[in-house]
């Protein structure tokens, strides 16, 4: 993908990479009905909700191939390792097919590896098969070198996959932090297929078009796919679908 490709096979490529989110505040039964009606028909990867609302989209997206993820340890990172293992086994038993879990990056940040190492662990060891997914809160993070280190750890603990950002901190996904994180995903040791979500702030098709050519030049143009790369979002997909239709 280069910058001279169409947007709309942008588009048509991003759409089945798309987690289509709803963690606003006030979201609702109803708000989460069509989300999910919207995910069904557009055959995006997954959709992303609050645990309370899993159980609800599982049952509405049973058969579908969309898979549900939800969030653990959200947004702020600082919830204890007992409390965010039974949220995860409880989002697991409602029908959670993915845990996207936010890294305890400010006890991080203080030097504390040991706990966000314990954080992950933990989980991964909750998720047993499942999708585990690791936010940085990459915005909070000061250089690219302490993104490199954070996913470091976090592979070593069990991710299957690094994401940047919750959307709820100033500054969400960016290229550098997305740059780094796709550099330590290559040069990991070990076979075991790990992958990246880039979420937070991503708006328009060209949001969509920035990432997916960065993980083409990093990783190979066939890389990304919905084992691989995800592209989280809980305002992109009109975008998206209109880039696609004009091309119809
Ligand atoms: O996990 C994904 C993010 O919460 C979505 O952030 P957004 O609302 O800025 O798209």
């Amino acid at each position: 993908m280069t910058a001279a490709d169409p947007l709309s096979d942008v588009a048509a490529r991003a759409l089945p990479l798309l987690d289509l989110t709803d963690l606003s505040e006030g979201c609702t039964a109803e708000a989460v009905r069509g989300l999910c009606e919207r995910a069904q028909r557009h055959a995006v990867a997954a959709v992303c909700v609050w645990p309370r609302f899993v159980a609800q989209a599982a049952q509405a997206l049973a058969g579908s191939g969309v898979r549900i993820a939800t969030v653990v340890n959200f947004p702020e990172g600082s919830e204890d390792v007992a409390g965010t293992v039974a949220e995860t086994r409880a989002a697991l038993a409602d029908g959670a097919d993915e845990i996207d879990l936010v890294l305890p990056y400010r006890a991080f940040l203080r030097g504390d590896a040991d706990a966000a190492r314990a954080m992950v662990a933990s989980v991964r060891e909750a998720c047993g098969e499942k999708l585990l997914k690791v936010i940085l809160e990459t915005g909070m993070l000061p250089d690219a070198g302490t993104v490199a280190r954070a996913s470091r750890l976090a592979l070593e603990a069990g991710a299957d996959f690094l994401k940047t950002s919750t959307g709820k901190t100033p500054v969400s996904a960016t290229p550098e932090a997305a740059e780094a994180m796709l550099f330590t995903i290559r040069d990991r040791d070990g076979a075991r297929p790990v992958g990246l979500k880039v979420s937070g702030g991503l708006r328009r098709v060209e949001d969509a078009a920035r990432y997916l050519a960065l993980a083409d030049r990093i990783m190979g143009p066939v890389w990304a796919s919905p084992d691989t790369f995800r592209i989280g979002a809980s305002a992109l997909l009109d975008d998206l679908a209109r880039a696609v239709e004009a091309a119809a």
